[in-house]
């Protein structure tokens, strides 16, 4: 209800109307005091509104003063006079000289002088006069004149100042008078037409203004901070969508998948970044999308080639280890064939393999963790899978490594499949690399070819790993160059260090151990040879109950091989490989 007065304006800067004004057709009648009826004119001038017709215009409102400023809206304050009669309003003229004065009629031809004459409110062919007090007694040019009217009480000014000046009236001090005095604003009672006033602080009416413009406020930000955490709603749940959908797309293409070499030539970006070259193939670097990096291998088109690709497909892919090589896809468009892997960035073992300083930076500690590694992914491929892999090119080329240098076993090309009840398996051409082929897949005079021959393999490379040396190094002509896993043999018989990057006591028994283990695999028979559960319990045990291997160098029947002087591993590296057909058993 309060808010029905609040106090409002005709224009910008007209004065302020409130109790105990009141403005007229926008105010309800409790907003003001009876007779302090204001209206705003259609030029937005305050008119005060008094009885027999009679409007001034309000310039100004002084409530603490409490008197108003008025003057004639048409420039002919003298006119309103007639009409005035203040008694039946609650003004009287502020001026304290107030004067009686009478309006005479003169004929035009007639100077009146020296009564002020009022144009305004002359007419054709008179003019009209006034003078003070209530007859024409006193002035004698008054005599052809017709008095009109006399107006009482009217301020002095009314008669020297014309009718254009500005002339005040004031209300009752107990209108208001009080409250005003005491700074505040007043109003009636309940705001109800009664008779009683109270005084109240202006600040009560602005407070649920004010209360009202918080909670708007308050609201406004509330309702800001929904939408602004809608949004952001929207938008985690949309980028959350993107991730799946990225996701979605690259767990796809991490199921092997086929691509056209036009997909290859986008991967790899025209072929630009070339990270290796391999004897069936160059390896270049590039990415499925932003968060899959791959290794392409585009496969020379050369006879043969044609088996390894087949084999890599069959086998890797549908196997997952964590040390074997995700295979993520292949492209065969006609004669164009491509490998494509989960990208390595740490290059291969035969970094460390071969180089003192490389093996010292990784540390004897990693050594072992990349051996181990190395043999529980022989495990997995071996008794893991629905049938037993053999690799048959376990070397240090073969296995990469990963940002953490985590051993993946790679190069499935010589790979074959076996079911895991064969103990024994059939091989039609000897398979791998040069120094880590086992003696019995060059001939079967040694035993058979099965899981044992990767044992072989993987006691090779970690040979090579503890002693430093080029495992081919034994394939040179100098024959007098001692067959390096004999010399590991030797050192480790007469307790000498075993390598130039040992350091500590830790690392001798890190080297120690992972060379009895080493000696262990490469057993000439495959049957003294341990299976890679065992070789795993021995590279995970301390090493110190480890009993040292027989010496695998010792001769073997010379009949066995023929046409060599010995049957020893040298001897039988440094033989020209022969193809030996088996039989299937
Ligand atoms: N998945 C991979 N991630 C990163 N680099 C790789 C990857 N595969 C291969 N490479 C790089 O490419 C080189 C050649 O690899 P590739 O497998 O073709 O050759 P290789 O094993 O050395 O020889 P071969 O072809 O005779 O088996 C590797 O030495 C390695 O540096």
């Amino acid at each position: 209800q309060q808010d029905d007065c609040k106090p409002t304006r005709c224009y910008k800067h007209g004065p302020t109307i409130r109790f105990p004004f009141r403005q007229k057709n926008h105010h309800p009648q409790h907003c003001g005091y009876p007779g302090f009826d204001l209206s705003c004119s259609p030029n937005s001038a305050t008119l005060l509104n008094l009885p027999n017709s009679v409007e001034f215009q309000v310039t100004n409102i002084d409530y603490t003063s409490q008197y108003i400023s008025i003057k004639d809206p048409d420039r002919c304050f003298i006119r309103q006079l007639q009409n005035l009669n203040l008694s039946t309003t609650p003004f009287q003229f502020a001026n304290d000289y107030l004067v009686d004065f009478s309006f005479f009629s003169c004929p035009s031809t007639r100077q009146a002088f020296p009564l002020s004459r009022f144009p305004c409110i002359s007419g054709d062919g008179h003019e009209v006069y006034a003078g003070f007090g209530s007859t024409s007694t006193g002035y004698t040019d008054l005599k052809s004149c017709r008095k009109m009217y006399t107006v009482r009480s009217v301020p002095r000014g009314v008669y020297y100042y014309g009718v254009f000046h500005v002339h005040y009236l004031k209300w009752p001090d107990q209108v208001c008078g009080k409250c005003e005095g005491e700074g505040k604003f007043c109003r009636f009672v309940n705001n109800s037409n009664s008779d009683e006033l109270e005084c109240y602080n202006p600040g009560d009416w602005k407070r649920p203004l004010a209360i009202a413009g918080v909670t708007g406020s308050y609201l406004l930000l509330v309702i800001l901070i929904a939408m602004y955490l809608f949004h952001r709603q929207k938008k985690i749940k949309r980028e959350d969508h993107l991730k799946i959908e990225r996701f979605l797309k690259d767990y796809r293409a991490l199921k092997p998948a086929r691509y056209s070499y036009t997909d290859i030539k986008k991967i790899t970006n025209q072929f630009k970044d070339k990270v290796g070259q391999g004897g069936y193939g160059t390896v270049y670097r590039g990415q499925l999308s932003n968060d899959v990096h791959v290794a392409v291998k585009i496969l020379n088109n050369t006879k043969g080639n044609e088996e390894d690709f087949i084999n890599e497909v069959r086998i890797i892919g549908k196997i997952h280890h964590i040390n074997v090589i995700r295979f993520v896809g292949y492209c065969a468009d006609e004669l164009k064939r491509a490998l494509i892997y989960e990208f390595l960035p740490n290059d291969s073992l035969k970094k460390f393999a071969s180089s003192d300083h490389n093996k010292h930076l990784l540390g004897w500690k990693k050594l072992l963790e990349i051996v181990l590694g190395i043999a529980k992914g022989i495990e997995y491929l071996h008794l893991g899978c629905d049938q037993q892999i053999l690799h048959f090119d376990i070397n240090p080329h073969n296995i990469l490594l990963d940002e953490n240098l985590n051993p993946k076993i790679t190069d499935f090309g010589q790979a074959k499949l076996y079911s895991k009840e064969q103990s024994v398996v059939s091989m039609t051409s000897a398979r791998g690399t040069i120094g880590y082929i086992a003696p019995e897949v060059f001939s079967r005079n040694f035993g058979n070819v099965s899981y044992k021959s990767d044992i072989y393999s993987l006691g090779m490379l970690l040979l090579e790993m503890v002693g430093g040396k080029k495992n081919s190094d034994v394939m040179s002509n100098n024959t007098n160059q001692i067959y390096f896993p004999e010399w590991i043999y030797i050192r480790l018989d007469s307790g000498e260090e075993l390598g130039n990057v040992i350091q500590d006591e830790e690392d001798a028994k890190i080297a120690k151990k992972l060379a009895i283990v080493g000696l262990w695999c490469i057993q000439w028979y495959p049957v003294d040879r341990p299976s890679m559960h065992v070789v795993i319990q021995m590279l995970e045990g301390d090493g110190d109950t480890l009993i040292k291997p027989p010496n695998p160098f010792v001769s073997t029947n010379p009949t066995m091989v023929p046409g060599q002087a010995s049957g020893t591993a040298k001897g039988l590296i440094n033989k020209k490989l022969e193809v030996i057909v088996e039989h299937d058993q």
